[in-house]
This record gives structure tokens, C-alpha cells and sequence, in this order.
């Protein structure tokens, strides 16, 4: 049984298809990025999934049951990370996900668990209306995660947190779905995804343009690498003269090699003593995006 399927799942608002026919399957233990620039339709196909939001035609399944209407059976197995203003007003950050724990039954010591991991422990006794942004964040995904879900569903998880709250966030959820848990992420970050995701939707104006491997939506696009040979080595036309390289360009940071043999080039250039200091770059999920839409990813 997969752990997550749409069929044609589309919401329109007005004439606005805000997610259009998409149809996904995500396998148990598996790890995916939804990615995709502002208003691609990733937290309104994320809804829908959840059970959160009807959709307007089509059908989402979670762990082989229907999500729509309501399905009261999923909601101890699935993990849905609240934003921040559906708190419980006043309480402390302990209180709050102890009352989450309490309301799956849960013990208090596993919801102060959750407050360490997620690296509140100092900050049990603040009121959520004093935590920082970046803090409350972390603790609405404490409060998502606290009933130990089987499916866990992020929306942009890590916008507001500074780069080592970032970097521990990864290795929370890389722990989690290493230990078997399903867990489906909304990022703008392609280098999130990269690092996360064992596939990737790639979202634009509603429609899933690809949903595949990093590695292999990489592989797909037949993108040249481009070979970068320390400043001075090399100038323009001789970098243009070696056997498999399509074009060069001297740059500041050195001579750039365009060239789709990498392995041959990089092989001609420790012949000629020169790869100290060499760095081979080969396509991103920015240069997927680029070819599947036409424009330049912004996130
Ligand atoms: N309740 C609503 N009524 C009308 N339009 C809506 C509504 N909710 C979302 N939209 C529109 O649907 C589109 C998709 O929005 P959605 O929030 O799903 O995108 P997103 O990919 O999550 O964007 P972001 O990265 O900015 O969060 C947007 O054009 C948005 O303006």
C-alpha cells in the first residue's frame, strides 16, 4: 500500500486553477520535496491531502483511506505541522505540546522529549506569544510530530530558521524517515531538496511537471557540466582547444570548460598538471526548472 496517492487532484478558485489535475504516489518511507516557486500551489495541494481542504474535482488517498470527507481514522497517523497563529493562546511552549501529547494520549515526558530535539528545552517556560519566529516554527513541528505519526507533512519547515536550526532540522526529519516514517516536505529551497528528498515534485502554476529523483531529474536535462580551472592556467582559446570542450570563458574565478565529456576533459587537464584547485559543477534541479518552464527559478 503506498502511503500517499492523488488522482487528478485539482482546486480551482474562480477561473484561477490554483493545483490542476495532479496525480502522485508516494511509497511508505519515502522522502519527498514539494518544490516550487510562490503561489506554485504547494500548500493548497498539501491541504487537500491532508484532509484539510475539499477538493474541487479529482481524489487523495493517505495510507490506503480517502481523506475527504473528513476521515477521523487518519488523524493519529498523520503529522501536519500547524502554522504558528493556531497555537493555544497564552500557554507556555511546554504546555502547549504537552497538551497536543495529552490529546493522543501520549505521556508529558515524551512532549519534553520532543522540546530537546527540537532544541527548545531553554524555552519550556515561554508563552508561544513570546517565542521568536524561527522558534515558534520549530515548536508547531514538535506539536505535528509528538503523537509519533506514520506520515508527516511540513510546509516550508525551515523558512524561518537560521542556517544551524536549519541544518538540525534536516537531520530531525533525515532520523525520522530513517526510521520508516513517510515525510513530505514544501520547500522553495532546491538545495533543501537536494540534500532531503529521494524524489522530488517539481510544482508550477499548479500543474507537477516532474516528480523524480534529484539525481535523475538532473540526468534527464542533458545539461553540459561546467569545469572550472584555476585563474591563470589556462587562457580563452586554449581552454577552447581541448578535446571535448564546447566553450570557454575566462571569469574572475577562473577558466570555465563547458563541455558534456566531464570525465575527458578532467582526464586532459591532469595531463597537462592542471587540476589544482579544479571544480567541476553539473546541472541543478535550477537548471531542471529552467528547462521545464523557460524562466529562471526564484524562489
Ligand atoms: N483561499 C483562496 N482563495 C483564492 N485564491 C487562493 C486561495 N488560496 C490560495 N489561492 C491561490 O492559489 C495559488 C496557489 O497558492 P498556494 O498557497 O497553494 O501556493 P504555494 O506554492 O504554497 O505558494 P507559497 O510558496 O507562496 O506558499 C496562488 O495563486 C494563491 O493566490
Amino acid at each position: 500500500m503506498g502511503a500517499i496517492e492523488t488522482v487528478d487532484l485539482t482546486m480551482t478558485y474562480g477561473t484561477l486553477r490554483a493545483v490542476d489535475a495532479v496525480s502522485m504516489q508516494v511509497a511508505e518511507g519515502e522522502f519527498v520535496g514539494v518544490l516550487g516557486p510562490n503561489g506554485a500551489g504547494k500548500t493548497t495541494l498539501l491541504e487537500m491531502v491532508e484532509g484539510l481542504r475539499r477538493p474541487t474535482s479529482g481524489s487523495a488517498t493517505v495510507l490506503g483511506e480517502p481523506v475527504w470527507p473528513r476521515n477521523a481514522a487518519l488523524l493519529p497517523r498523520i503529522g501536519v505541522q500547524l502554522q504558528a497563529s493556531s497555537f493555544f493562546e497564552r500557554l507556555t511552549a511546554r504546555e502547549q505540546i504537552r497538551t497536543f501529547a495529552a490529546l493522543y494520549s501520549r505521556p508529558a515526558r515524551e512532549a519534553d522529549d520532543w522540546l530537546e530535539r527540537v532544541g527548545l528545552a531553554e524555552k519550556s517556560g515561554t508563552r508561544v506569544e513570546d517565542l521568536s519566529g524561527g522558534q515558534a516554527q520549530r515548536l508547531s513541528i514538535a506539536c505535528a510530530l509528538v503523537h509519533d505519526p506514520d506520515v508527516v507533512f511540513l510546509d516550508e519547515p525551515t523558512a524561518s530558521l537560521d542556517p544551524q536550526a536549519r541544518r538540525n532540522l534536516w537531520d530531525l526529519l533525515s532520523g525520522l524517515n530513517e526510521s520508516g516514517r513517510t515525510v513530505v516536505l514544501t520547500t522553495h529551497h532546491m538545495d533543501e531538496a537536494e540534500a532531503l528528498c529521494d524524489r522530488v515534485a517539481i510544482m508550477d502554476h499548479g500543474r507537477l511537471l516532474e516528480m523524480d529523483s534529484p539525481a535523475a531529474l538532473v540526468r534527464g536535462l542533458d545539461a553540459p557540466a561546467r569545469i572550472t580551472v584555476a585563474p591563470g592556467q589556462i587562457d580563452r582559446s586554449a581552454g577552447r582547444a581541448l578535446d571535448g570542450v564546447e566553450d570557454a570563458e575566462v571569469r574572475v574565478e577562473g577558466t570555465v570548460l563547458v563541455t558534456r565529456e566531464p570525465a575527458r576533459v578532467v582526464s586532459r587537464l591532469a595531463e597537462l598538471d592542471l587540476l589544482d584547485g579544479v571544480q567541476v559543477q553539473t546541472g541543478t534541479l535550477e537548471d531542471v526548472f529552467l528547462t521545464l518552464t523557460g524562466r529562471e527559478y526564484r524562489a
